[in-house]
């Protein structure tokens, strides 16, 4: 593989309805797509930063910036050259590791390096990350309501659409009461779990203890990212178990979170950290400490959502995924949508990522395109 040229794309995808989440609102997503040209094919990579630094460090200019600045130009030196061709998408990280931070850049280069690779070699991401099913579960995040009536009403229309797990956004003021709410309503049997982002301290562990009656999946980072002997303190204290997502960065943070017992369950996001090649470490690592593991989501198009996808069908993601459909948060997705099915989306099984932008919905939503040759 050598690489010819990359496409810095920013597309600007307006949100069924407004998510809200215990760090703000979300009303559209200004996404950043990867397209690298190499001698062999074409591959799409997806940063998942926000626009604003509040669910991470990230924001989708920063990312825009540093790739452009810092990262793709050490992969356009003759030494970086030379290890794509002979080693792929795996060399990626290791070529750009002296740039620090900056996971969800890199993380969106190595998938659009990966999916060319893939392509080229008429192999699937799923197949390349060790995917063991055909079809995953999906589960759904449900956002901060203005009343409980509309938060019923939303759970509601999700579990008739076939959901498999629902998910509740919470923060201090809007967590017990709308939990035992849809508990009220749908029954024990509804798989439930929950998504504080940072939104608490250990001085709450009392009040978060009373989750512990609605038998929850998890409680998705209680606390803040940094606080990782704050989880382990928590996890003593309640029976529901700790879930972490900021947290988690690497492997290598993964491993000291386990082994403080700051957490029983990992929500890997790709994006967060550093790529599928690093998340498939950190399912191997969780693995190996009886950790399960779930995929998270960024609001993705149907790319990072099949991507997402692919990771979710290997074995030790033993939790329905934040893999919703693509009308979960799109009117029109920039791919062919991705539809649930008996409360399932399926692998894709096609080369690389499965699915390639729909050139006119693409256009549509396009509001800059940077070309970067190499
Ligand atoms: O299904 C999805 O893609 C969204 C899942 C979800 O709730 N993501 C949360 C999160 O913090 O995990 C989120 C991401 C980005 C923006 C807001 C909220």
């Amino acid at each position: 593989m050598k690489l010819l040229g990359i496409e810095l794309r920013r597309v600007s995808m307006p949100l069924v309805s407004p998510f809200r989440t215990s760090f703000g609102t979300q009303t559209e997503r200004d996404i950043l797509l990867i397209k690298v040209v190499t001698d062999d094919a074409e591959g799409w990579g997806e940063c998942v930063a926000l626009a604003d630094p509040l669910y991470s460090a990230e924001y989708v200019d920063s990312q825009q910036d540093v790739l452009r600045r810092f990262l793709l130009p050490r992969l356009a030196t003759q030494e970086s050259q030379a290890a794509l061709a002979r080693f792929g998408a795996a060399a990626v990280a290791g070529l750009l590791h002296a740039v620090k931070g900056h996971r969800m850049a890199k993380a969106a280069v190595e998938m659009a390096i990966l999916d060319a690779e893939l392509r080229a070699l008429g192999r699937s991401f799923g197949r390349e990350l060790g995917a063991v099913a055909d079809r995953v579960p999906s589960g759904v995040s449900v956002g901060i309501h203005d009343s409980i009536p509309q938060l019923l009403a939303a759970v509601e229309g999700y579990l008739d659409e076939g959901y498999a797990r629902i998910k509740l956004k919470i923060e201090p003021g809007w967590d017990l009461v709308p939990v035992a709410a849809v508990r009220d309503r749908f029954g024990g049997d509804v798989p439930l779990q929950v998504d504080a982002n940072t939104a608490y301290t250990l001085r709450d562990a009392r009040h978060l203890a009373k989750l512990d009656a609605y038998d929850l999946l998890l409680i998705e980072q209680p606390l803040e990212e940094e606080d990782v002997l704050g989880h382990a303190a928590l996890a003593r204290e309640l029976a529901t178990p700790i879930c972490l997502d900021e947290s988690v960065v690497s492997a290598q943070t993964a491993a000291a979170a386990i082994t403080l017992g700051a957490c029983q369950i990992i929500n890997i996001k790709p994006g967060r950290v550093g790529g599928y090649l690093e998340a498939r470490r950190i399912h191997d690592l969780a693995a190996a400490h009886g950790i399960a593991v779930w995929c998270g989501g960024m609001l993705e198009t149907g790319l990072g959502r099949s991507a997402n996808i692919a990771l979710s069908a290997l074995p030790g993601f033993t939790l329905p995924g934040d893999v919703s459909a693509s009308d979960r948060f799109y009117r029109t997705d920039i791919t062919e949508p991705i539809v649930l099915v008996d409360g399932h989306v399926p692998v894709p099984a096609g080369p690389g990522l499965g699915v390639t932008p729909v050139p006119e919905l693409l256009e549509r939503v396009t509001t800059s395109v940077e070309l970067i040759d190499f």
